[in-house]
C-alpha cells in the first residue's frame, strides 16, 4: 500500500507559550479514511494548514502527494464570488464524470450556473465536493465537509465519497464522533 500522507513527530503552536500538538504521527494510504477529532480550537484545521505546506512546523516531517483535494469549513470562502461554479469547477478539473457525481451529490446541473452566493450552504457545500472529487485527487482533505447537510444527506454524500475510497486516500476533519466512528479506520483524538 502506497502512503499518500506521512506525519512524523509534528509539533506545532502560533506561538511558543500555545503548543497545539505535540509529536503527532500518522500515515494515510489510498483506500483509507481516518478521522481527526478535537474540541473546537484544539487545532484541526491547523494540521490541514500544515499538509498543504501554508504553515511549517516547528519540529517534524510531512510528506504529502502533490495531487491533493480539499473541501473547506466554510462553503462561501471556497468559491470566488464573482464567478458561476461551472466556470470555477471547469477551470480545474476534468468534466467527464460530471453527470455522474451531480446524480450522487443529488445537485442539479442548472445550479452551476448561478453565482456562489445564490446556492445555499448547503448546495455551496456539495459543489466543493463535487469539484474536489472531479479533480481526481490521491489525497483528499475533508474539513467539516457536511456541517451544512442534513442527516440523510450528510450519509448519502459519507457514502458516495466511501465508494471511491479505493483511489484516494481521505482525512476527515469532524466534531461528530459517530460520523467518526461510523466511516473511518482510525479516529486521531487531539
Ligand atoms: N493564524 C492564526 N494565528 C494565531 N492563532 C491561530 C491562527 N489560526 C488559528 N489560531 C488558533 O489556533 C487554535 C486552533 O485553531 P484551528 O482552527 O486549527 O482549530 P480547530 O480545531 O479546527 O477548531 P474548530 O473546530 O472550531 O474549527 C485556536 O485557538 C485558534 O484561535
Amino acid at each position: 500500500m502506497q502512503n499518500v500522507l506521512e506525519v512524523e513527530n509534528l509539533t506545532f503552536g502560533y506561538s511558543k507559550e500555545k503548543i497545539l500538538f505535540n509529536d503527532l504521527s500518522l500515515s494515510l494510504a489510498k483506500g483509507e479514511l481516518k478521522a481527526i477529532v478535537g474540541e473546537s480550537g484544539a487545532g484541526k484545521s491547523t494540521i490541514f494548514e500544515l499538509i498543504l505546506q501554508n504553515r511549517k512546523p516547528k519540529s517534524g516531517k510531512i510528506r504529502v502527494t502533490q495531487n491533493i483535494s480539499e473541501v473547506f469549513q466554510d462553503p462561501y470562502s471556497s468559491f470566488h464570488p464573482s464567478y458561476t461554479l461551472y466556470n470555477q469547477i471547469a477551470d480545474v478539473a476534468s468534466l467527464n464524470e460530471l453527470d455522474k457525481y451531480l446524480t450522487s451529490l443529488n445537485l442539479e446541473a442548472k445550479l452551476l450556473h448561478k453565482l456562489p452566493h445564490e446556492l445555499s450552504g448547503g448546495q455551496l457545500q456539495r459543489a466543493s465536493i463535487l469539484r474536489a472529487m472531479l479533480m481526481k485527487p490521491d489525497l483528499l482533505l475533508l474539513d467539516e465537509p457536511t456541517s451544512a447537510l442534513d442527516n440523510v444527506i450528510q450519509l448519502d454524500v459519507m457514502k458516495m465519497l466511501m465508494e471511491h475510497l479505493e483511489d484516494i486516500g481521505m482525512l476527515l476533519i469532524t466534531h461528530d464522533m459517530d460520523l467518526a466512528s461510523w466511516c473511518a479506520d482510525e479516529i486521531i483524538t487531539i
